[in-house]
């Protein structure tokens, strides 16, 4: 019996749970059962795997594996149990409603779900596509395992992109390497109907399940963390769009969120799939009732874009997450003096105020604007000249969203390593601050020591002299703007 790829309908289709499939459908029989094995795809709503499933058995068990493996890949972190423990317990609770539940094992995740195969009697097992290197060989091993127990594994793709790995490519390559190109394509891609949730899921009642962990189980949590699960996002998601997906292409890029709303805040409900980005593109896409999706739409629809476009590079170069995926040959700075600078970069103590504020923000919220991330990383890796990989495994350490795919093919973007077409272009954090936070709300709010300082003076403190400076417990810069620029030019060879 051999395992069987699935794909869900490219194309709006007016009765989605028959959508297109690669291989035979499985028929539904009575007394049958199907396992879901949930991976990053913690939602009922727009879940191929589940409909699937659903529409193939009569009883479906939705199981979810807690695996040290994941833990010993160095991939979580508290800020990520914490929210992963609330998707689950809400996932539980939608599952609840529809008369069903969540089975939560722990162990091996191949090992795990073939014993619950077999405990359920399923001869099924659905799961969606994962883009990593890690996913892609758990998926070989379960399909394998099941594969020797006689049962089948079918996976689903275009559950966690829009357009999955691999289905848009140049002539002559497995993938683009440059976004603009890739998202001229992938917009002249229609995008399946989403699929509504399953009216009900009926689980066996025999079947044991861990308990759910829980938040506050989870030590080490920042304290501004945002709530978890598919009832938060989709909350989120309606609220948001109703209110600001208008403004966004003006909006997107000013980082003082004292309203809090220039961006949507959805990464870590993307991340864990309690939001889907199929159902996200259609939403923002279609508008509100009686309006044309406006400018503000096309903009957060290019940003979704940037998702799918990372997820295709790692999966056909599954290296770049610890790789340079264009090896610029630096000699990045190691040493006592970097590890200072490195260990200052990360506790918000830089001296140049802007920097500072992301570093605080993530470490509070377990999340960063995206502007402050691409200042805080230009600052590391150019400013600084320390290695990337340093960054990204801070960011990993922090933030919700944290991502593989997203993470370590941004940090490789702003290092130049990446996909930028510009590698060697070097953000100066302070035009930046006074673009983006003109009046200083966002400096202020994140570092409370430079408080006093009113308006634009908030970016440089270091103009302050004498006592004026001395009133304001906050460090000299690390480094001179210029000083930095020409140790990173000279290094980059392009001095
Ligand atoms: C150094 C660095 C590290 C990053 N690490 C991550 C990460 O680990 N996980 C992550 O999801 N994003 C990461 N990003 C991308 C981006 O910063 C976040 O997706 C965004 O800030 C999330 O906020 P939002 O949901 O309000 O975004 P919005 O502006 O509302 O955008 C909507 C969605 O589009 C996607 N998106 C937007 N920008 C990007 C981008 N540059 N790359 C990929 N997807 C994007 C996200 O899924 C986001 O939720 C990183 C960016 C940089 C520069």
């Amino acid at each position: 019996m051999r395992p069987v790829r699935k794909r869900t309908a490219a194309v709006n289709d007016p009765a989605p749970a028959r959508a297109a499939v690669k291989g035979p459908a499985p028929a539904r029989r009575r007394g049958r059962t199907a396992v879901v094995l949930l991976t990053a795809d913690l939602r009922v709503h727009d879940h191929p795997p589940l409909r699937a499933a659903c529409g193939a058995a009569d009883e479906v068990v939705p199981v979810f594996v807690r695996d040290p493996a994941v833990d010993r890949a160095g991939f979580t972190a508290p800020n990520r149990l914490a929210f992963l423990a609330d998707c689950l317990a809400d996932l539980d609770r939608s599952l609840r409603e529809r008369g069903g539940r969540l089975v939560v094992r722990t162990g091996d995740t191949v090992a795990e779900t073939c014993r619950i195969a077999r405990e359920a009697d399923a001869d099924e097992v659905h799961t969606a596509a994962g883009c990593t290197g890690f996913a892609r060989a758990r998926e070989t091993r379960l399909r394998r395992a099941l594969e020797e127990d006689g049962r089948r594994l079918y996976v689903h793709d275009g559950v966690d992109s829009v357009v999955p790995p691999g289905d848009v490519v140049p002539q002559g390559s497995d993938h683009f390497a440059v976004f603009t190109p890739y998202f001229r394509r992938w917009s002249e891609r229609p995008v399946r109907a989403p699929l509504p949730a399953p009216r009900t899921v009926r689980v066996p009642e025999d079947l044991r399940s861990d308990p759910l962990p829980s938040r506050a189980d989870v030590p080490g949590v920042s304290a501004g963390l945002a709530a978890g699960g598919e009832t938060e996002a989709r909350r989120r998601l309606r609220s948001w769009t109703s209110r600001h997906l208008g403004a966004y292409e003006d909006r997107h890029d000013v980082l003082d969120d004292r309203a809090g709303d220039g961006t949507s805040r959805l990464s870590p409900y993307l991340h864990f799939g309690a939001l889907s980005p199929v159902e996200l593109v259609h939403r923002v896409r279609a508008g509100r009732a009686g309006e044309e999706a406006g400018p503000g739409a096309a903009a957060f629809v290019r940003q979704v874009c940037w998702r799918d476009f990372h997820r295709q590079v790692l999966a056909a170069r599954p290296d770049a997450v610890r790789e340079d995926y264009r090896p610029r040959h630096d000699r990045w700075r190691r040493g006592d003096e970097a590890e200072a600078d490195l260990r200052a970069w990360r506790e918000g103590r830089t001296g140049y105020p802007l920097v500072d504020a992301g570093m605080r923000q993530l470490a509070h919220e377990g999340w960063m604007h995206n502007r402050a991330r691409l200042v805080t990383a230009s600052f590391l890796t150019k400013t600084l000249y320390v290695d990337w990989r340093e960054g990204a495994r801070h960011f990993l350490a922090l933030l919700a969203d944290g991502d593989v795919a997203e993470n370590q093919l941004n940090w490789q973007w702003v290092a130049g390593t990446g996909t930028d077409t510009r590698p060697n272009r070097v953000l100066n954090p302070v035009r930046q601050a006074l673009r983006h936070d003109p009046d200083g709300t966002y400096v202020r709010r994140w570092v409370p020591e430079l408080a006093g300082l009113a308006g634009p003076a908030v970016h440089e403190p270091w103009r302050l002299k004498g006592p004026d400076r001395a009133a304001y417990d906050y460090p000299d810069p690390l480094v001179g703007l210029d000083d930095g620029l020409a140790r990173f030019r000279q290094a980059r060879g392009t001095d």
